[in-house]
């Protein structure tokens, strides 16, 4: 079983594995007559194969006891796949390098503060969506369109809190 501790999500630190979207991390221009702050072009969507479209989805979920145990990582090879919280909900994140196998090594775990959102790049190895705290709404980009765009790799995991 593969012990991990969750740390505070940063930039920096979640830059092998996708971008955090978040305004307090991110530059933005004024557009609409100096009303709006446009956060532009906060994470790369990338839609891989013949046919791929983007899909914008809502995600509905119920919250994820502490230590989170897992038994598997998921990766999506033809896609990215992003997660904002639509309520400020706070989420844990598992992943691991896009890769054909995982380095227990190089698995990492992290917690949100509720502000922030992540996309992860086509490829990385992630846990399924795991809030935390209360029932959650989460708006989803990812890619649609033929072909097998989720691969599982069986691992053991156990997340706690610091
Ligand atoms: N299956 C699905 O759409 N969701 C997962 O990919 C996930 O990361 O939660
Ligand atoms: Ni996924």
């Amino acid at each position: 079983m593969l012990e991990l501790t969750a740390e505070p999500l940063t930039p920096e630190a979640f830059a092998p594995f996708g971008d955090v979207i978040d305004t307090r991390t991110a530059d933005y221009f004024h557009i609409n007559a100096g009303r709006t702050r446009r956060y532009h072009d906060l994470a790369m969507v990338e839609l891989l194969g013949d046919e791929a479209r983007p899909l914008i989805s809502i995600f509905a979920s119920q919250p994820v006891a502490i230590p989170l145990t897992l038994d598997f990582l998921e990766c999506h090879p033809l896609g990215s796949q992003a997660f904002m919280p639509l309520h400020g909900e706070r989420f844990l994140i598992v992943v691991a390098p896009p890769g054909e196998t995982i380095d227990p090594a190089t698995v990492r775990a992290f917690v949100t503060d509720g502000r922030q959102g992540v996309n992860y790049r086509a490829g990385t190895w992630h846990a399924i969506q795991s809030v935390l705290d209360r029932e959650g709404e989460f708006l989803v980009v990812d890619r649609g369109g033929p072909g097998d765009n989720c691969e599982e790799y069986s691992l053991d995991l156990r997340v706690t809190l610091e």
